[in-house]
């Protein structure tokens, strides 16, 4: 049989074990396992401050202190051949205010791609990335006379030059309108379906979780559940995934109840 592929298929593209992450003296992350599917939309989800850049820093390989596994594309986190085949959005946008637009991709391109050959690829790489972000009449524009939404898409664009495997996306809709919000949905969906992306979009907005394939629930520092949207309605009674999510929260208080209360 022909061997298309040296990975098997079905390798997700992140996979944990065990994983904790430890911040100053706080125990952030206890003992989390989770898969990530490849080429699929997994948006994290859950309150502010339960864990999720965090788990995105460890994904990506800039968190400190974290143990147990912890598998991207095949490789241990934050492992050096992984840089190139990652894209990540913080979310403070990382531009420079004094450039334009072009200025910062072409920046970045620069780096990712350099030398004078690739110039006409570097060329149309920026102006492919400015035209998924909707920035295309903003070209030109300087970066810090941009509103906050216009500069967060100017971050992903830079995210999208190298047409990463893995794009992680620390809310990458806070501050956006109902339309742009939309439409920078339908893009994820775009690189999920025509480019083969997988995407780990965090929010704490419930109606988000809706246009994901796939959800991580955490709570304080650990995955509640996970699964699809339907699979989480279904299973809890559901008809949202915020009420799903808050039928699951009290489960978690009423089983901790019981097992403190037989100790
Ligand atoms: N440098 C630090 N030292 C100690 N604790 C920290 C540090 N940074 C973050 N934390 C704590 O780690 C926990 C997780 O923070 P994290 O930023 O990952 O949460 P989050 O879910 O992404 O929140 P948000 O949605 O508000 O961004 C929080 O309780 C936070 O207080």
């Amino acid at each position: 049989m022909m061997n298309y592929s040296s990975r098997p298929p079905e390798e997700p593209a992140v996979h944990a074990q065990d994983l904790t992450v430890v911040r100053g003296s706080r125990t952030v992350l206890r003992g989390l396992g989770f898969t990530v599917p490849r080429g699929r939309i997994t948006g994290l989800l859950g309150p502010s401050g339960c864990g999720k850049s965090t788990l995105m820093r460890a994904v990506v390989g800039t968190q400190a202190k974290v143990t147990g596994t912890l598998d991207v594309l095949g490789r241990p986190a934050g492992h050096p051949s992984l840089r190139t085949r990652i894209g990540y959005v913080t979310q403070a946008p990382s531009v420079y205010d004094d450039l334009t637009v072009r200025q910062n991709l072409d920046y970045f391109a620069a780096i990712l791609d350099p030398g004078r050959a690739a110039a006409d690829r570097r060329h149309d790489n920026v102006t492919r990335a400015i035209a998924d972000v909707d920035l295309t009449g903003h070209a030109d524009a300087l970066a810090g006379t941009l509103s906050g939404g216009q500069r967060s898409r100017v971050s992903l664009a830079v995210a999208l030059l190298g047409a990463p495997e893995l794009l992680v996306l620390d809310e990458p809709t806070v501050g956006l309108d109902p339309v742009l919000r939309r439409d920078l949905w339908q893009l994820f969906h775009d690189l999920a379906a025509e480019r083969g992306a997988t995407l780990l979009v965090s929010s704490h907005v419930m109606d988000e979780a809706e246009r994901c394939h796939q959800l991580l629930l955490m709570r304080a520092g650990e995955v509640l559940a996970d699964g699809t949207p339907e699979a989480l309605r279904t299973r809890t009674g559901a008809d949202t995934v915020e009420t799903a999510f808050l039928r699951l929260v009290d489960e978690a208080a009423a089983a901790a109840r019981t097992k403190e209360s037989t100790r």
